[in-house]
This record gives structure tokens, C-alpha cells and sequence, in this order.
């Protein structure tokens, strides 16, 4: 009989929830709650020996890894917590967790800084940014150029359908930056009103591919063909290692009820019931059909088709999208700007080859 899943304690389940449910959300901001959950799992760990907490940690690292996908800051903050896990005793193990966690929940904090004064070197004095989504990282950029006395204007894209946007708003805004608020299909439009494009990632590619927030890959391509330099502020554990041995990144599909409500969906379809999961069953066509002269058909594939039609309604939610390097000018990280054609080099003097996944250990 298998092992049952070792248990984790309640504050790692609500960080997942939290994450999957985005009220925990931005690619830093989950590692570093992802790093915090880990760090009160071997807190409050009651495991009674040195193989059971590391089981139990293990598990802590696969609950908080399933939430979401596409965001690499996650495992990326897992792997090195747990690498920091040494001991052989239950003490060892939890003191040399909590510290790694510590230490790179510090290092975020630390490579933010340096990138924003990285980014910061390519704003001059009045120049206005356009932003898409919400950022800590390309924020970290406007705040370091703003303390260097420079002053600065955004247009700030909405970002459906969550608006993280108006998060950027309210932030810039804060800090005293003129703001002009816009819908994402007034881009291309105040595009010539902007001197530089700056995004943050949830992934960067090894090829230089930025996979961020869905809507950014057109905005590169609107901005390119307007002459307007993309500049992307991605933390170093923005970089996905797997991309390194061909693998790509997975993107998040996040449920249509982010994009229609169940009113706005009926008034579409005519039907004000109109969830395929609530259908109700005596609505669906039998199991098998009796012609008029008499002969019985087993229900096929074509007679579902036809039932469904007129009635059903595809919804598609892709939370993010691929910007090809081409339409990139720079990617800001802590250790300066790289054209994203170059990232891969940094990528080899980070992770290596071989990326391993200790939480399947
Ligand atoms: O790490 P920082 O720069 O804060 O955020 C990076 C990216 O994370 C966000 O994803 P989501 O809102 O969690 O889906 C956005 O796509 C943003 O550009």
C-alpha cells in the first residue's frame, strides 16, 4: 500500500489557496509567500524524526507548486529552500529551513532594488512610461528613477480582465506620477505618446522569450512597429530553467467566470441556465434514439454535436502569452540589462544544466 501523503500544516494550504486564487498574485510576491509557507512548515512541523519532516516538506513544496503554472518565481523559490533543508536531526532540519527561506525572501528584496536602479539608468528626466498589468519589478524601475529626481509620466493599460492595471495606477499615483488610465484596445493609440514600454515576467525563455501577462506580446508588437523600445524588468528567478533542455512554459488557463458572469453569459447564448456542468439531465438526448420506423441508435458523438449546437459557448482565459526576443530591447535583472538573445548565457551561470525537482525527491 502506498505511503499516505504526509500532512501539511493549515498555513501552507491557505498560501495555495490564496496563490490559486490569485489573492496572492505577481510572480515575486508568490515566491515570496511560497518561501514564508515553507518556513512555518518546518516551524510548526510536529514530525517526529529527520526523514519525516523532510517528507513533510516535500509535500508543503507540492501543494504550494500545483497552484499555478506558468509563473517560474515559484518553483524557483522552492527548489532553493529546500536546498537549504541540512540535517540530520528534526532541529537541524527546521532551523536550516526557516534560514533559507530567510535568506531568499532577502534576496528577492535585494535583486528588486538592483534591478530598479538598472532600469532606472534607461528612464531620462520626463519621459513617460506605458505599463501593462501590475509589476513590482518594473515598479522597483519608476520608484528608483523617481528618488534619482527624475520626473516621470505613465499610461497605464487596464489589463483585462483581472485589471491589475488600476493596482499600477493607484501605486504611481502614490508616488506623485501623472497617470492616464486606458482601456488595452487604446494602446496602439497613446503608443505615440510613450517614449518607453515597461513590463515585468512570470517566465523568461532561454531563447529570451518573455512569457508575461496575456496582452503584452501585441503591445510589443504595436510598439516595435511605432518605434517604441520594450523594456522588461524580470528578477533572475524570473528565468526558467527548464527552458534550458527544451521544455516550454506552460500557460496558465484560468476559468471563463474571470470573463463572463453567468448573466452576461445567458444573454449571449439566449439561455439563463446556461452552465454546460448544471444542464440538467433529462435535457440531454438518451442513450440511445428510436428512429421513426423503429430502428434503435446508440447516441454518437454527431447527435451530441448537434444538440450542443446553438447552445454552447466556448470561453477561453489564457492568463499569459509569449513575446518573441525580437520585439524585446532589454531584459533589467539584478546583474544589469541583457538584449534577450544574451539571456541564456546568464541563465548557464545560474542553474547549470541540470534542474532537478527536490519537492519529488
Ligand atoms: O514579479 P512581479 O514583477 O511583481 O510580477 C510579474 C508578473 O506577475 C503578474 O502575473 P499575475 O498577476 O500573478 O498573473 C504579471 O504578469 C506581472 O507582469
Amino acid at each position: 500500500m502506498a505511503d499516505a501523503e504526509p500532512s501539511v500544516v493549515p498555513a501552507v494550504e491557505s498560501t495555495a489557496d490564496d496563490i490559486a486564487a490569485m489573492r496572492i498574485r505577481g510572480a515575486a510576491t508568490i515566491a515570496d509567500a511560497a518561501a514564508a509557507a515553507l518556513a512555518t512548515q518546518a516551524d510548526q512541523s510536529e514530525a517526529e524524526n529527520a526523514p519525516a519532516f523532510r517528507r513533510q516538506l516535500r509535500a508543503a513544496a507540492r501543494t504550494l507548486y500545483e497552484t499555478r503554472p506558468t509563473a517560474v518565481s515559484l518553483p524557483n523559490a522552492l527548489r532553493y529552500v529546500l536546498r537549504g533543508m541540512d540535517g540530520d536531526t528534526v532541529a537541524d532540519l527546521r532551523s536550516t529551513t526557516i534560514a533559507s527561506a530567510e535568506s531568499f525572501q532577502r534576496n528577492l528584496a535585494q535583486a528588486q532594488d538592483k534591478l530598479g536602479d538598472v532600469g532606472a539608468n534607461r528612464l531620462r528626466d520626463g519621459d513617460t512610461v506605458m505599463t501593462h498589468c501590475h509589476s513590482t519589478d518594473a515598479l522597483a524601475c519608476v520608484e528608483a528613477a523617481l528618488e534619482s529626481g527624475k520626473h516621470l509620466e505613465a499610461i497605464v493599460k487596464e489589463t483585462r480582465p483581472r485589471k491589475q492595471g488600476h493596482i499600477t495606477a493607484r501605486q504611481l499615483r502614490q508616488w506623485g506620477v501623472p497617470v492616464t488610465l486606458i482601456v488595452d484596445n487604446a494602446a496602439r493609440r497613446y503608443l505615440d505618446d510613450a517614449d518607453h514600454v515597461l513590463v515585468g515576467a512570470d517566465s523568461i525563455a532561454a531563447d529570451g522569450s518573455v512569457i508575461n501577462k496575456i496582452g503584452t506580446s501585441g503591445l510589443a508588437v504595436n510598439a516595435r512597429e511605432r518605434g517604441v523600445p520594450v523594456m522588461v524588468a524580470a528578477q533572475t528567478i524570473k528565468l526558467h530553467p527548464d527552458t534550458l533542455t527544451g521544455h516550454s512554459v506552460e500557460i496558465e488557463m484560468r476559468d471563463e467566470t474571470e470573463i463572463l458572469t453567468d448573466v452576461e453569459r445567458g444573454a449571449i447564448t439566449g439561455n439563463d441556465h446556461d452552465r454546460a456542468e448544471e444542464r440538467r439531465e433529462d435535457e440531454r438526448p438518451p442513450e440511445t434514439i428510436t428512429a421513426e420506423d423503429g430502428e434503435t441508435d446508440v447516441r454518437s458523438p454527431e447527435t451530441d454535436a448537434a444538440f450542443e449546437t446553438g447552445t454552447e459557448l466556448a470561453v477561453e482565459n489564457p492568463a499569459f502569452d509569449v513575446t518573441p526576443p525580437r520585439y524585446v530591447d532589454a531584459i533589467v535583472t539584478e546583474h544589469g540589462q541583457f538584449p534577450p538573445e544574451s539571456i541564456v548565457t546568464l541563465m548557464r551561470e545560474l542553474f547549470g544544466e541540470m534542474i532537478d525537482e527536490p519537492w519529488e525527491a
